[in-house]
């Protein structure tokens, strides 16, 4: 992926470098965003000074869902790591609804940095960065602050496995939802976009089991910095390579739905 292919989206919000990602860059390692070689992974590889990697490998990472797919490990170092889905909601996307989604987030010693999420169909660019807020089209955004669950909207997806053990506990999570009188429980195909509406307030939880390290880290800085709360469906701190979480608009909203729900065993993307 190159700087200009992210840059170019047509959106009014700020672009990448507005957003302070290049800032980002060039604070982490100078160096290289000097050679400009921040941006080209087919140079990035064992060239730079400030992060040098044993035995020459990348100090600059990737993980991307389609690169997972082609047997590519997914490992977070310290290094600065790009975390990528390409096409978020691809079944959505298939089938031409209208709800898929680029998710692009950048973690620096595995802390979330930032991250940018790009609602194709409604052009729609959700930015976000640790410490200077999230923002949708330059729109600020804020979590909608909601407690009682019977007032929330609680969004959820579906996840990949279908065998009848996994069904029936992902039905089973969703009636006790609903048994504990959430307003709403909705399911839209696409994680990333589900977590940017519970960061622009149209949405006060979500939770799943089963979506993926690329699917969370964008949408995790992005409401994070909109006001909300992104944790383990144990209800202690998020595990980015868990393959589960619980995120809302307040901590005891994310606790509720925690308690509510029962584990589905989806394993670890550091584990596959
Ligand atoms: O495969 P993909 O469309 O990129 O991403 C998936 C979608 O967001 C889906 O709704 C969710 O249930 C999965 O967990 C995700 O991995
Ligand atoms: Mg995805």
């Amino acid at each position: 992926m190159h700087r200009t292919d992210v840059c170019s989206v047509p959106a009014q919000g700020p672009t990448l470098s507005e957003l302070g990602t290049v800032q980002t860059c060039a604070e982490h390692c100078p160096e290289c965003f000097r050679s400009g070689l921040f941006f080209d992974p087919e140079n990035a590889f064992g060239r730079c000074k400030q992060w040098p990697a044993p035995q020459g490998r990348a100090c600059r990472r990737f993980i991307a869902e389609e690169a997972a797919a082609s047997g590519a490990k997914c490992v977070l170092t310290h290094n600065p790591t790009w975390i990528i889905d390409p096409i978020d909601g691809t079944c959505n996307f298939v089938h031409r609804f209208p709800t898929v989604a680029v998710s692009i987030g950048f973690a620096v010693r595995q802390e979330l940095e930032f991250g940018v999420i790009y609602h194709c169909t409604e052009e729609r660019l959700y930015t976000g960065r640790r410490g200077r807020g999230a923002f949708c089209n330059g729109q600020r955004l804020r979590v909608s602050g909601e407690t009682d669950l019977s007032k929330a909207l609680v969004l959820t997806e579906i996840g990949p496995k279908r065998d009848p053990a996994t069904l029936k506990l992902f039905l089973s999570n969703m009636e006790r939802l609903l048994h504990a009188k959430a307003h709403g429980v909705r399911v839209i195909g696409s994680s990333t976009l589900a977590l940017c509406h519970l960061a622009s307030g149209a949405a006060d939880a979500y939770y799943q089991f089963g979506l993926h390290c690329w699917d969370l880290a964008a949408a995790t800085v992005i409401i994070r910095e909109a006001g909300g709360i992104v944790i383990d469906t144990s209800g202690g701190p998020l595990d980015l390579m868990a393959c589960r979480v619980v995120a809302a608009s307040t901590r005891e909203m994310a606790m509720l739905i925690a308690q509510a729900l029962q584990t589905i065993n989806y394993g670890r993307d550091d584990e596959k």
